[in-house]
C-alpha cells in the first residue's frame, strides 16, 4: 500500500505491510515509544479480530488498518471510536458519492444501506503498566462482505462498498480519504472537546429515538434510544427508567 496523498495529514506516519496476523498485533510493538499518530495497514490478515473476541473475515482487497495514537487517559481513549466512526462515514461518502445511505451504530459500527460495512476495535496500549496509547483497529468491506453464516446469528448483515454501490475502491484510495478525515475530527476533539463530535455522531446515528435492545453479559436491556452522554455511554429509556450503558451489543 503506498503512503501519501496530497491531503495526507501532517504529523501522521504510515507503515504499510503485506500479510500480517493482525495490524492490532503490530501496533503493540509501538507501545513503548509512541511519538505521534501512526497508521499501520496490511493487505491481508491471518488472525483478524473483531469486538468481543469474534473473528473478522479478512479477504484480500478489503481495508485493514490500525491507527496508533499516543493517549494516557482511558476516558479520552474511548471517545476515539466516535472520531473513527465519523471519519469512516466521511471517507465512505467520498468514495461512493451521495447516493448510498450511511449511518452510525452505537458503539462503533458503520452501516451502509442498513448493513454493516465497517467495524472498529479499540485496544489500549500499555508501557510499564501504564496506558501509553490506543490502537484503533478498522476493517472495511471494500470488495467483499462475509457470508451470513460467517457472522453471529442476529448480527447486522454484512455488506460491501462494491456490492452496495458498484464502486471499485482500493485500500490505498480508501486510506487517502480516511486518514485526513480522521485527522480533522481528531483535531476537533482535542481543540473543542467531545461536544461537536457527539453532536455530529448523533446526527448520523442509526435508530435514534427508536426501540433497541442492548445485550450485556448478564442481561438484555430494551428501551428507547435517547442519546449518548458526554462520555459516549448509550442512554436508553426503559420501563424502569433511564439506563446508562458503557458497553454492549445493540440489536434493532
Ligand atoms: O467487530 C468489529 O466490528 C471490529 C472489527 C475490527 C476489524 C479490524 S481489521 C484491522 C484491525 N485488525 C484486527 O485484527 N481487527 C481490526
Amino acid at each position: 500500500m503506498s503512503t501519501r496523498s496530497a491531503d495526507w495529514p501532517q504529523g501522521y506516519g504510515h507503515q504499510p505491510f503485506g500479510e500480517v496476523t493482525s495490524t492490532l498485533d503490530l501496533a503493540r510493538a509501538h507501545a513503548g515509544h509512541l511519538t505521534g499518530p501512526l497508521w499501520i495497514t496490511a493487505t491481508a490478515q491471518t488472525a483478524s479480530r473483531g469486538r468481543r473476541g469474534r473473528p473478522w473475515v479478512a479477504p484480500v482487497g478489503n481495508f485493514y488498518g490500525t491507527l496508533v495514537l499516543p493517549c494516557t487517559d482511558p476516558a479520552q481513549a474511548a471517545l476515539r471510536s466516535f472520531v473513527a466512526a465519523l471519519a469512516l462515514r466521511d471517507a465512505l461518502r467520498a468514495v461512493m458519492g451521495q447516493g448510498p445511505d450511511l449511518a452510525l451504530k452505537w458503539p462503533n459500527d458503520v452501516l451502509l444501506n442498513k448493513g454493516k460495512v465497517a467495524g472498529i476495535l479499540l485496544e489500549s496500549l500499555t508501557d510499564g503498566g501504564r496506558m501509553s496509547g490506543i490502537a484503533i483497529g478498522i476493517g472495511v468491506n471494500l470488495v467483499a462482505a462475509p457470508a451470513l453464516d460467517q457472522v453471529e446469528l442476529g448480527a447486522t448483515y454484512p455488506v460491501s462498498v462494491k456490492g452496495e454501490s458498484g464502486a471499485d475502491v482500493t485500500p490505498e484510495a480508501f486510506l487517502a480519504e480516511l486518514a485526513p478525515a480522521f485527522a480533522r475530527y481528531e483535531a476537533q476533539l482535542t481543540t473543542q472537546g467531545f461536544v461537536p463530535i457527539r453532536a455530529a455522531w448523533l446526527d448520523a446515528a442509526a435508530r435514534l429515538g427508536e426501540t433497541v435492545t442492548a445485550r450485556l453479559p448478564q442481561e438484555d436491556v430494551t428501551g428507547r434510544f435517547e442519546t449518548i452522554d458526554e462520555t459516549g455511554y448509550l442512554i436508553l429509556q426503559t420501563a424502569q427508567g433511564l439506563r446508562r450503558i458503557a458497553a454492549a451489543d445493540v440489536y434493532f
